[in-house]
């Protein structure tokens, strides 16, 4: 998993999304062809939204969304080998009973045939040293246990770049570090959604995603700070009933 970067870029042209006739992203135009890029925002600002787009999972209700030249929401086949996403609950990305039919499922879409996709597997297990996981049920694994699933799953597709929603979130301290050992490992694009800007100090470029646009691009030196700032200026004047909608 220390192989050199591969290069690699995305575009939002314009994107809008209604839903329900609410705009949830409007006119969001951005290109990045940074390999660490951290997006950043309050509840409800839109960033689950923008994974999803930027995964091909919602078609947007105006512009485009290429990830490495290729339309993700148009081109699905494609797409499939391009991006992959850690969802924010493993629960909503886990289908299969046990870990080897959940690794496998992705690259079963992708058109391997059976024993390819064991092999790449039992591969991938073998690289984090949880062969023993293979018939494991998923539903007796820990949360972070199931993320690391989640993470396999995605990695074993070898996608050229993968949006990780709140990778951290519940799990301790020493998974966080373990999986930021290995997210640093990998040398495809990641898109790291975060709520604690910390979790983001090694990325190159922070996309701060505030009601649906494009708040702040820059590197984190420069909107981590606004970032932190505003939201403490928000958390001291706020009320509980007044999360972003
Ligand atoms: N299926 C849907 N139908 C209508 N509105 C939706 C739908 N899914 C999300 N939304 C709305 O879109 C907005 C953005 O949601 P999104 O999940 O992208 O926010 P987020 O920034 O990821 O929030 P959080 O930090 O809380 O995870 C919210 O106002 C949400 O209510």
């Amino acid at each position: 998993m220390s192989s050199p970067l591969q290069p690699m870029s995305f575009e939002f042209s314009n994107v809008s999304l209604e839903m329900e006739g609410k705009a949830i992203i409007t006119d969001l135009s951005v290109r990045a062809d940074e390999h660490r890029i951290g997006v950043v925002g309050r509840n409800g600002s839109g960033k689950s939204t923008f994974a999803r787009l930027f995964c091909g999972l919602v078609k947007p209700t105006g512009g485009t969304v290429r990830v490495d030249g290729i339309d993700v929401y148009a081109d699905r086949a494609a797409a499939l080998s391009t991006v992959g996403i850690l969802f924010q609950n493993s629960d909503h990305q886990i289908i299969f009973p046990t870990v080897e039919e959940e690794l496998a499922f992705g690259l079963l879409q992708k058109g391997w045939n059976k024993n390819q996709a064991s092999e790449k597997v039992e591969a991938v297990l073998e690289s984090f040293d949880k062969t023993h996981w293979a018939k494991e049920a998923v539903h007796r694994l820990s949360q972070g246990q199931k993320r690391l699933v989640c993470l396999m799953a995605v990695l074993a597709m070898e996608p050229k770049a993968i949006v990780l929603d709140e990778p951290y979130s519940g799990l301790d301290i020493p998974t966080q570090m373990q999986l930021a050992r290995t997210l640093e490992a990998i040398p495809t694009m990641l898109v790291h959604i975060a709520h604690d800007p910390s979790h983001l100090a090694d990325c190159s470029r922070i996309l701060w995603i505030d009601e649906g646009r494009l708040a702040m691009d820059g590197p984190p030196l420069k909107v981590l700070p606004a970032f932190d700032a505003r939201m403490r200026q928000l958390g001291g004047n706020d009320d509980i009933s007044d999360l972003a909608s």
